[in-house]
């Protein structure tokens, strides 16, 4: 037990948020590369920074604490000796194998404060930014036209995915694709060498070096006993079973994990791409995905074994079911409208962020579906998304939770 994670609900009002402003590495992305590092699109950097430091306004306008991903890993770094651990650990994942382009790069990094340095990581690093004193290697010499040495990582802003914090504990998450993998290295540092993180000895349901890929957008924690998990694109059954093992060996409280089997395509890439939930008995879910969704339940077997099941009933069965309530409301993104559900789905229609019950942030573009949330009931904070939309996430991907309020579900 600890007070600096708590998430025991998607709607539990929202106290603390770890953010990440889009930064420079946004502007290192080119058309060539784009597809490879999960883009389909350039955003407008500085736009994107106002559309995100509204965000971060509105959060804050709610009475939540926001913190950034740059400020905990800058202070997580102070030390010379963890600094020099994250740099080897950082030129290991990023495959740098000459030694003398390896030591050029760290001393360049060195060269700078640390929160320079955490920016510059972030943002990559151009090849015509170092100088190779002496050619060790083959690859010293050889020049392709590939223009980084240490890759840009674009999708940082989507600080949902890399780590999830699930009732105290956080999954330190293995990241399906390789342009993603070592967003998580920050998050690493800040859970082991941050000082707050490393007092309260925070528990880790899933750890990247576990070779099965799951990302956060897939973790969905709908009561404080019942989690939902995407088994997605990005993930892999096989996590699904870790978390869930250690979910229900600590004693966390969390007894069921039903898994949602979602289509593996781009644009329904995680869970939360497709259903999130708003209200105690209130869910977005995106039409298209009613139909082939599966569900199925894991559940505590004895002597630390999980028990399956294939749940076929309706979806709101299931979760009526789950949370013990009378009813549940599936709230359709456009309204069920084929084009008008497709569209808003694409800019992230379905992606709400619950800061408490009844109360979402979505993308302002989304206006059918921000319609019929109010309409609902729900009260519909939008901010502006022209370009922060481009990188295919909102603003619950844009978003980690570390602390709300408990609530009775
Ligand atoms: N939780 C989410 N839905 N995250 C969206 C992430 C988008 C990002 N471009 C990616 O492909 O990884």
């Amino acid at each position: 037990m600890n007070s600096l994670i708590n998430i025991t609900s998607e709607i539990g009002k929202l106290k603390k948020v770890l953010l990440h402003r889009p930064g420079n590495e946004v502007e290192n992305l080119v058309p060539e590369y784009l597809g490879r590092l999960l883009f389909d699109d350039i955003p407008y950097l500085k736009i994107a920074q106002e559309e995100h430091d509204k965000f971060a306004q509105v959060l804050r306008e709610n009475d939540v604490e926001v913190v950034y991903l740059e400020e905990l890993a800058t202070s997580a770094l102070s030390d010379d000796k963890i600094k020099i651990e994250f740099l080897e650990e950082m030129m290991d994942e990023s495959r740098i194998n000459s030694p003398s382009l390896r030591q050029a790069l760290i001393e360049y990094l060195l060269s700078m404060p640390t929160s320079s340095m955490v920016d510059k990581i972030m943002s990559g690093i151009r090849k015509e930014e170092i100088k190779i004193k002496e050619v060790t290697s083959l690859a010293d010499l050889m020049m392709d036209d590939y223009p980084f040495y240490l890759d840009p990582m674009p999708n940082l802003y989507f600080t949902r995915d890399p780590g999830a914090a699930i009732g105290n504990g956080i999954t330190l998450n293995k990241m399906h694709t390789e342009a993603r993998r070592r967003e998580t290295l920050f998050l690493k540092y800040i859970h082991k060498y941050h000082k707050d993180f490393k007092e309260s000895n925070i528990p880790l349901w899933y750890d990247r070096t576990l070779p099965f890929s799951i990302e956060g957008g897939d973790e969905l924690i709908l009561s404080s006993k019942v989690v939902a998990i995407g088994c997605s694109e990005r993930t892999s059954p096989e996590a699904i079973e870790i978390v869930a093992k250690n979910l229900f060996k600590e004693n966390t409280g969390f007894e069921k994990v039903l898994v949602f089997e979602i289509p593996k395509c781009r644009a329904f890439m995680h869970l939360d791409t497709v259903f999130t939930m708003v209200d105690y008995d209130k869910f977005t879910i995106h039409p298209a995905i009613q139909g082939p969704l599966s569900v199925y339940e894991v559940t505590k077997g004895a002597n630390n074994t999980l028990k399956f099941k294939h749940n076929t009933s309706p979806l709101e069965e299931i979760l009526k079911d789950a949370l013990k309530l009378d009813s549940v409301e599936l709230i359709k993104c456009g309204g069920g409208d084929f084009i008008v559900a497709g569209r808003e789905q694409w800019n992230d229609g379905s992606n709400t962020l619950s800061i408490a019950p009844g109360v979402v942030i979505t993308y302002e573009r989304n206006y059918v579906t921000n319609e019929i949330l109010d309409k609902k009931g729900i009260k519909v904070l939008s901010i502006p998304s022209s370009e922060l939309s481009r990188g295919r996430g909102g603003p619950r991907c844009m978003s980690m939770p570390l602390y709300r309020e408990n609530i009775n579900l």
